[in-house]
């Protein structure tokens, strides 16, 4: 069913605003949207689909699950415990729990950070102990710390949830492996004996999400309720390994290269409500003798929205060329192929922070371009940086997975000096690091990006060996050089970034109309040049810029925001993104957002009186010197 039938459903849309609802009321209304929606269009991927059926299935479910202000209470059982099941379960266990989570006949979620860890997987408390005589896990939260705690939907509403637990078998550790467990009873709903549920509380966004958390009291699954593809037990408790322990943290690789995606989404909606409102709104008088001119119109206003429009593109760009790399690697896995696992992970490892660092900040951005209307819940602005922010955190802490990524980077630099062939999208790395002459071409300067990523990968590496070479352990040495080891990082996901948008494009551009690839491509030479300026410093130090150059790339910079001007509103309107999904009184596609404030305004309970019962419970005591 398309987006303009599921939009016409009575009651998707809120009556009464959000912000006006409690913490309580919000869930419940989130949940009364959620069934609606979801007995309509929400569909999850299915192993038959093509690569691009499931990466625009991916898309337009977060495209379609944006029609909240906040995110869904199911959103962890499509964007986690399904591809969990699909991921880690073996093919019984596939056909068994996926017909009963794809027809939600079943709720899930996926249980894996604790209140004591979240990044540190390897030091997860949960236990999963096997018991051979009944061929059971006892699953037990030793310490409050061991309490599941984030897991979306876990509060109230699922009623399965994948755990991540640590699995021993007579007292030995075994690492962490997911296990389906039951947490509610199906017909009552109430928590099963053994099994603590709550809601964590308010949070910054994501309020109808339903965070919860999860206690065990030596709660008793069956040996056929661990999700068993990549490692074994036994009915006798033998324990066979799987071909890689990391195996299991595949859904992780597969949410961050979905957030990349849903960075894209996020970005565009917030630009499309700020770059809109810029269109309609005047202020100020520069000429005395013309009418206050469209903000659109002020340089430092497209300044601060035009590369959000580029950077959405440069996003979905990246996710897609990413998507094929999972897909691919994902069958690899399948077969037993692991070698390209660890560059996808290190991929995912940069890409997911620097499209969250990015997004948030420009969500912010043009949050703060609209003015005190920017500040409205109304606006749904804040909201959407809510959303956005909450991404630098989960599916692996911005910092930790930039670390990631320099593990690999260093890894990879280190065999490179030693003679060993680099491989993939850290190929470059074996190229020339100098650059002999400033090259002012997007093509040059991305150039230039890479020759810094390769500076900084090899300057980091010398760091690092110098600590060592002083009597430092290797870890010292690490965390000592760690700022520079994330800044190694962030140049190399920038330099992923950028050639990937400019590559994706360059591919596409031969279809396009000319019109249509002269603005696509000013899109990109934008972003280039504006990174390019960000990085300024960068660039003097390694890519050998004179300040000639600079200046000449901020005259082009300027250029390039005047051309971009005319077609800046046509560039967010084909977004295409329906008044309903961006629910925003700013953003409409009428531009009447004056009538829409005071429309929102009125909707306060507050206005429902002309004077509050505090007046004369309060105040006029108060004011005649009687309280
Ligand atoms: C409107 C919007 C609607 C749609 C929105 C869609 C998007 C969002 C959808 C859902 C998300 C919201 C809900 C959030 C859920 C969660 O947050 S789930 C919990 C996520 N938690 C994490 O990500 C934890 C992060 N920590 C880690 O990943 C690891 O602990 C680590 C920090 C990476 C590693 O820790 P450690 O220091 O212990 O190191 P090791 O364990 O030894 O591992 C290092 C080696 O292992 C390799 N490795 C590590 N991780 C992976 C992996 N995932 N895949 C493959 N390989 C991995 C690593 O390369 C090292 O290998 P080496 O030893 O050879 O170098
Ligand atoms: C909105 C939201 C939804 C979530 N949903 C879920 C969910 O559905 N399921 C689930 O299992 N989890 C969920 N989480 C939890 C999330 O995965 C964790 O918060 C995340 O993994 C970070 O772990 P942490 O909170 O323990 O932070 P920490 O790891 O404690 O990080 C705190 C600080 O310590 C630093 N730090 C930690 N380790 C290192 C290191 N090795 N080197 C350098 N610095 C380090 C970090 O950089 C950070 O600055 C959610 C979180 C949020 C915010």
């Amino acid at each position: 069913m398309d987006e303009q039938k599921v939009l016409s459903i009575k009651g998707l849309l809120d009556d009464t605003p959000e912000e006006y609802l409690s913490h309580k009321e919000k869930y419940e209304n989130s949940i009364r949207k959620s069934v609606l929606f979801y007995k309509t269009l929400h569909s999850t991927e299915d192993e038959n689909m093509s690569v691009d059926e499931k990466t625009k299935l991916n898309f337009r479910n977060i495209v379609t699950s944006a029609i909240f202000k906040d995110n869904s209470p199911f959103m962890l059982h499509n964007s986690m415990f399904i591809p969990t099941i699909m991921g880690q379960g073996t093919d019984e266990q596939r056909e068994y729990w996926m017909k009963r989570a794809k027809n939600m006949e079943i709720i899930g979620t996926y249980a894996q950070t604790e209140l004591g860890h979240g990044t540190f997987i390897r030091g997860l408390e949960t236990q999963a102990t096997y018991d051979p005589d009944t061929e059971e896990f006892v699953l037990h939260s030793p310490v409050l710390s061991s309490y599941k705690w984030w897991p979306g939907g876990l509060a109230h509403t699922a009623n399965y949830c994948i755990v991540m637990a640590r699995l021993y078998i007579k007292g030995k550790s075994h690492g962490i492996h997911p296990f389906m467990v039951q947490i509610r009873d199906e017909e009552t709903h109430m928590p099963l004996p053994g099994i603590k549920l709550g809601e964590i509380g308010a949070k910054l966004g994501f309020n109808t999400v339903n965070n919860g958390f999860l206690g065990f009291e030596n709660h008793r699954i069956s040996r056929d309720r661990m999700l068993m593809k990549n490692a074994q037990v036994l009915k006798d408790g033998t324990f066979v390994a799987g071909s890689n322990s990391k195996l299991t943290y595949g859904t992780m690789v597969y949410v961050r290269v979905l957030i990349v995606s849903n960075m894209a989404n996020m970005l565009a909606k917030a630009v499309t409500i700020a770059l809109r409102y810029s269109a309609i709104r005047r202020q100020s008088q520069p000429k005395p003798d013309e009418p206050e001119p469209q903000i659109l119109d002020y340089v430092t206003q497209q300044h601060k929205l035009f590369i959000a429009i580029a950077s959405s593109h440069a996003f979905y760009m990246n996710a897609m060329w990413l998507w094929e790399i999972y897909y691919s690697v994902s069958l690899q896995l399948a077969s037993g192929k692991l070698d390209n696992l660890p560059e996808l992970h290190a991929l995912a490892c940069c890409l997911k922070p620097l499209s969250t660092i990015d997004a948030t900040a420009m969500i912010e951005k043009c949050r703060l371009a609209c003015g005190g209307h920017g500040y409205m819940l109304s606006a749904n602005l804040a909201q959407t940086y809510g959303l956005a922010t909450a991404a630098y955190t989960y599916e692996g802490e911005n910092t930790v997975l930039l670390l990631q990524a320099a593990r690999s980077l260093v890894k990879a630099w280190v065999g490179h000096v030693k003679g060993r062939p680099l491989k993939g999208t850290m190929a470059y790395l074996a190229g020339d690091s100098t650059v002999k002459a400033w090259d002012g071409s997007i093509d040059g300067i991305i150039q230039s990006f890479k020759v810094v990523a390769i500076r900084k990968i090899s300057s980091v590496v010398k760091i690092l060996q110098d600590y060592e070479k002083s009597g430092l352990s290797p870890e010292d040495a690490w965390n000592k050089a760690s700022v520079f080891l994330t800044a190694a990082s962030e140049a190399h996901g920038r330099a992923v970034l950028l050639s990937v948008y400019k590559s994706e494009m360059d591919k596409r551009a031969a279809v396009l109309s000319p019109p249509l690839r002269k603005v696509l491509l000013q899109l990109v030479d934008l972003y280039v040049t504006y990174w390019a300026l960000e990085k300024v410093g960068d660039m003097l130090l390694y890519a050998s810029i004179t300040d000639k150059d600079v200046d000449e790339l901020q005259r082009r910079y300027i250029e390039l925001l005047a051309a971009i001007r005319p077609n800046a509103v046509g560039l967010v309107d084909a977004f295409d993104f329906r008044d309903e999904i961006l629910n925003s009184t700013l953003g409409a596609y009428d531009g009447r957002a004056y009538e829409r404030l005071m429309e929102e305004a009125m909707k306060s309970p507050l206005n429902a009186e002309p004077v509050n019962q505090t007046f004369h419970k309060y105040l006029k005591p108060f004011m005649r010197g009687k309280l």
